[in-house]
């Protein structure tokens, strides 16, 4: 740990230089914040002007980390209104003032920061015992303490850059949204709105390094509703568009995007580039590797998205970048597309598949219509119903009298008793729990025949039945349901079906230094 006078000249960004947005997740900020400042973001601004977006903390896993608490201290000031709010907001304190202690040399930034942190949790404190004495808590009072984990987490962050000899400041988007006007919508108008406040606030601050917080500001309808956990990815892809960045970095403690989940399937590759359509696909059905909303906005300004892992920062990484569009500043689109060699393109076409994911915890419905209504009127009903519960299902499949549909059993917001009475109306409903989502996903799929007949042999080789199949005509993903208990069997034998042997789409040691200095993505 380098001990710096405060007083010392510090690191600043070079405002000739063109921008690199880094988004850091909580666990990397609970983790690796010495690694963040050092081996990434110094080392970055030796090319360019970094600025840093980061989650709020968790120092093990997102269950438990301070997002999680907050929330779990807004229901207590309704649910359970005999727990100690206090108690609540002391572990939050607790947690970062440990980090202060433990990450920052330098006596006075780090007093000034415990200071802040004590400030920030005595004001979140006195905010919660008001809602209990109203009894009520509205998406937008649950928004306003859940923007404190974002602002407890940079406020570390920037101390320990500060500490390291880089001159960091926190900026703070909880106020970047203007409520007196109406959005109607959360479109395409109200993300150019957010890219330009978030840039505002950035400029504010000159040539320091900005330390953003990923909660930006109280969202019409509520960040968590609208947006959902993980919204701190969409906060960076738009502040790379407001700035026009070169790249926007998602810096993870995974290598990049494996054909599967490492954890899961040993053998699984880290691949070199991946569409953003395949990324959103892998996202929804259980690999949760960057939030789908991020994609478009960054993709439609043509920035690339580099997924690295900050415990190895010289690795390569995995690209999501279109594979039929140039990068920000040339041509587009160009004839023909020139992202990548040629002989990696054949094969990307040639390809069967890109990735294969799990998703746990689903639950299935089926449903045999009583045949009161017409069968559109049948669907219609069950559709009225989902929409009155916010019950979002995964996959569904129809036939006039009869429907079967998986739903991930954590829905966050989903009544499911209430709704399960009012389906019952409409003929017979059976649940069946412990189920798993297995899909298979890869752009090219549709240029081959037989993939579904191979992907559903090799799962009846390996024993494992299947409940539900759904393949939509655009092929990008073939999913099955089939028993939890088969989850890692099938995974695995699928997995080996289709991703079994290396290609030259995967990252190979050699092409690492390569892939770093010069990506073949970009070249002419
Ligand atoms: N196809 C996949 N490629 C990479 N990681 C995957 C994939 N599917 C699931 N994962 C899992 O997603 C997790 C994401 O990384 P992590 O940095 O821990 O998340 P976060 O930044 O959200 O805290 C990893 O633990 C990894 O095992
Ligand atoms: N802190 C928020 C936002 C977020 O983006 O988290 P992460 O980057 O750690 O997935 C959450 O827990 O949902």
């Amino acid at each position: 740990m380098s001990v710096l006078n405060n007083t010392e000249k510090k690191l600043r960004n070079d405002p000739s230089k063109r921008w690199v947005v880094q988004k850091f997740g909580g666990t990397s900020v609970g983790k690796f914040p010495l690694k963040i400042a050092n081996d990434v973001a110094k080392a970055s601004m030796e090319k360019n002007q970094v600025a840093l977006v980061c989650s709020a903390r968790s120092s093990d896993t997102k269950a438990d980390g301070t997002t999680s608490r907050l929330l779990r201290a807004v229901a207590a000031t309704i649910k359970s209104r005999t727990q100690s709010l206090g108690a609540l907001v002391k572990e939050i304190e607790d947690d970062h003032v440990g980090a202060a202690n433990k990450f920052i040399s330098n006596e006075e930034i780090r007093e000034k920061l415990i200071k802040d942190i004590r400030d920030d949790c005595a004001a979140l404190e006195q905010y919660l015992n008001a809602l209990r004495i109203v009894s009520e808590t509205s998406p937008r009072s649950c928004d306003v303490c859940i923007g404190v984990g974002e602002r407890l987490s940079c406020r570390f962050m920037a101390a320990v850059l500060n500490d390291q000899g880089i001159e960091a400041e926190m900026v703070s988007m909880e106020e970047i949204i203007d409520e007196s006007i109406d959005w109607k919508a959360l479109d395409a108008s109200f993300y150019s709105y957010i890219a330009n406040q978030l840039v505002s606030k950035v400029c504010e601050i000159g040539d320091k390094v900005p330390v953003v917080t990923g909660f930006f500001g109280l969202v019409p309808g509520s960040i968590i509703s609208q947006i959902g956990r993980g919204y701190t990815d969409l906060c960076a892809a738009l502040l790379a568009v407001g700035l026009k960045a070169d790249e926007l970095q998602i810096w993870k403690e995974v290598d990049g995007i494996f054909t599967a989940d490492p954890r899961k399937v040993p053998n699984a590759r880290l691949l070199a580039l991946i569409t953003p359509e395949e990324a959103a696909e892998l996202t929804y059905y259980g690999s949760e590797v960057i939030h789908p909303f991020t994609m478009s906005q960054v993709i439609s300004a043509r920035i690339p998205i580099r997924i690295k892992n900050v415990d190895n920062p010289s690795g390569a990484g995995t690209i999501i970048f279109p594979d039929t569009i140039s990068r920000h500043g040339s041509a587009t689109p160009p004839h023909p597309p020139k992202i990548m060699p040629e002989e990696a393109r054949q094969e990307l076409m040639g390809k069967t598949a890109t990735a294969v994911t799990i998703k746990t915890d689903v639950m299935v419905l089926n449903i045999q219509s009583n045949r009161k209504a017409a069968s559109h009127g049948f669907l219609a009903s069950i559709f009225a119903i989902l929409d009155k519960y916010k019950l979002i299902v995964d996959l569904i499949t129809t036939s006039e009298v009869h429907v079967s549909m998986a739903l991930h059993e954590e829905s966050e917001n989903g009544n499911f008793h209430d709704a399960f009475v009012e389906l019952r109306r409409l003929g017979t409903l059976d649940v069946m729990h412990g189920m798993a989502i297995l899909s298979l996903v890869g752009k090219y799929m549709r240029n081959m025949v037989g993939i579904s007949g191979r992907m559903f042999s090799a799962l009846a080789q390996a024993q494992v039945n299947i409940e539900m199949i759904s393949q939509g005509a655009s092929e990008i993903n073939i999913s099955c349901v089939v028993d939890e208990k088969n989850a890692a069997k099938a995974l695995v034998c699928v997995h080996e079906e289709f991703l079994g042997k290396p290609s030259s789409l995967h990252v190979v040691p050699s092409q690492a230094s390569l892939l770093v200095e010069k990506p073949w993505l970009y070249s002419s």
